[in-house]
Formats: C-alpha cells, structure tokens, sequence
C-alpha cells in the first residue's frame, strides 16, 4: 500500500461570503508528482496554501505526513515546516538578500549547522537548481524571470524536504525554459524521491512531469487520475481542457494521454 502524505477530507475554506472549496477531498501519496489544474479563480492556490498551514481552513481536516494541519503550536508549524518545501508563484524571495542568502534562510532552522557548512549546501541546491556557480551571490533583481524561478526552487528544496508544493512553476517562462524546468522537477523527483505538489495551467507539464492530475471543478476536486483518464471523464471543463486545441498540441507524439 502507497503510504499517504497527504490527506485533505471535507475542506470548506471562504473569504467572507466567496466559498471558495465546499467539501473538498484529495489524497496524495509518497513519492508521486501530482498537477492540480482547474479554471481560474477556482481555489489551487488557496488549497495550496492551506495545505501548507497558511490558510486556516472553514472546516474540514487536514493532515500532512500524519501531522494536522493547521499546526496547533510553533513548535509542531516549525516540525512540519522542517519537512515540506514551497515555490510560490513568483519565487517570493527576500530582494534584500543573495540567492545564497535567501537558500540559507530555510537552512538557518536547522540546528547545529555551522555556517561554512550552511553556505555549501545552499551552494548545493543552487547547482542542482540548474543555476550557474556564480549565481549565489547575486540578488534577485539580478536575475531573470527563469533564474529566479530555479532559485525558488533551490530554496524549496533547500532543507531537503519530503514534499514540494510548487505554484505554477513554468508560468511567464518562455516555450525552452518552461521545458528545461518541467525536465529539472521531474529529474528531482525520479532522484530524490520526492513527493511534488504542483498547481499548474501547463499542459506539457502535465504530459512531462505529473504522474497524476487533480482537476478542482464546482469547490471541489471533480476528478484525479492520469492524463490518459483525463481523455474519459465526460464534464465540461475536463472535456475542453484536456481535448482542446492547446490539448491535443501538446500530447506527446503517439501518446494517447
Ligand atoms: N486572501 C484572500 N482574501 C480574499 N479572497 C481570496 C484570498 N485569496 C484568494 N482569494 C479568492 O479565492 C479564489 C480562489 O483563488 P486562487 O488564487 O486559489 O485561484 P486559482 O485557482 O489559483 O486561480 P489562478 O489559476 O487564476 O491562479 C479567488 O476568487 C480569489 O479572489
């Protein structure tokens, strides 16, 4: 039996009035790499950062690596933030610090770190980020819009965390970068084990990266299984986006799914 990591049952989250997920389920489990796609405005961000204990939900329950969510005391938000990693959408990093400083930021929790040390492993993650070496010391207005994105995710994964949650990584990156990352997340997957979170509109990174799809419709998850399955599922919105135009553009040559 895949273990399951995460574990969301009956979430209802709103702002204000706005309902925005009424009854949502989902289940992730280790080591898979799933999309979440859905029209916009349905709520993939807000479940993202509700999953991760920024968002307190309405109702519902939440567990990530077998611990609740939202976390109840600094110490159990500290214990999970030790073993999930986050790119939000535009890499969020600090403009005042270095990508090696803004690397080092989820590492400096890490107790018993001397910084020497703290500094190669943020040098680590920067290479495997597909950065150059020089990168490191540059700050993020240095940078482009791809290279901040890839220093992103070296600070998600910094700490080497067990889950990643990734807020549509390739969004603003031209056709060969999103490609280049679709090919780096799915590297990282297949070499460290990880489990990946990835809400995204991109379909080539669905076909590239995802060994699964969740598809939020009507404030909750419609319908998760493969690309293949999505070509089954007889709604509206999953008919246009994964039959559509752009859809059929981006299959794989050959590829049913
Ligand atoms: N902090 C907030 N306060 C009030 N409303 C919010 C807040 N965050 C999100 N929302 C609303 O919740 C809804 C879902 O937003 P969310 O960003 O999750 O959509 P999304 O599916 O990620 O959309 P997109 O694909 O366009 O990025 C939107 O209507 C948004 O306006």
């Amino acid at each position: 039996m895949a273990e399951t990591v995460i574990s969301v049952r009956g979430l209802v989250t709103a702002f204000g009035r706005q309902v925005v997920h009424d009854g949502l389920d989902l289940e992730v489990t280790r080591g898979e790499i799933l999309g979440v796609v859905g029209g916009s405005g349905t709520g993939k961000s807000v479940l993202l950062r509700t999953i991760v204990g920024l968002n307190r939900p309405q109702a519902g329950e939440i567990e990530v690596l077998g611990r609740r969510v939202p976390p109840r005391t600094e110490a159990e938000r500290a214990a999970l933030e030790g073993r999930i990693g986050v790119m939000f959408q535009d890499g969020a990093l600090f403009s005042s610090l270095t990508v090696r400083e803004n690397v080092e930021v989820p590492l400096r929790r890490v107790t018993g770190l001397a910084p020497r040390l703290r500094r190669e492993l943020a040098d680590l993650k920067i290479s495997m980020a597909g950065l150059p070496w020089d990168a490191g010391g540059k700050y993020p207005s240095e940078l482009s819009g791809g290279m901040r994105k890839r220093a992103g995710l070296a600070r998600a994964l910094a700490h080497d965390p067990e889950i990643v949650f990734l807020d549509e990584p390739t969004a603003g990156l031209d056709p060969i970068g999103a490609a280049e990352f679709d090919r780096l997340i799915r590297g990282l997957g297949d070499s460290l084990g990880l489990t990946v979170f990835l809400v995204t509109h991109d379909l080539d990174t669905l076909h590239a990266v995802c060994d699964r799809v969740a598809v939020l419709a009507e404030r909750r998850v419609l319908v998760t299984g493969t690309m293949r399955e999505m070509l089954d599922v007889d709604h509206p919105w999953v008919r246009d986006y994964f039959q559509g135009p752009r859809a059929r553009a981006a299959r794989p040559a050959g590829g049913q799914g």
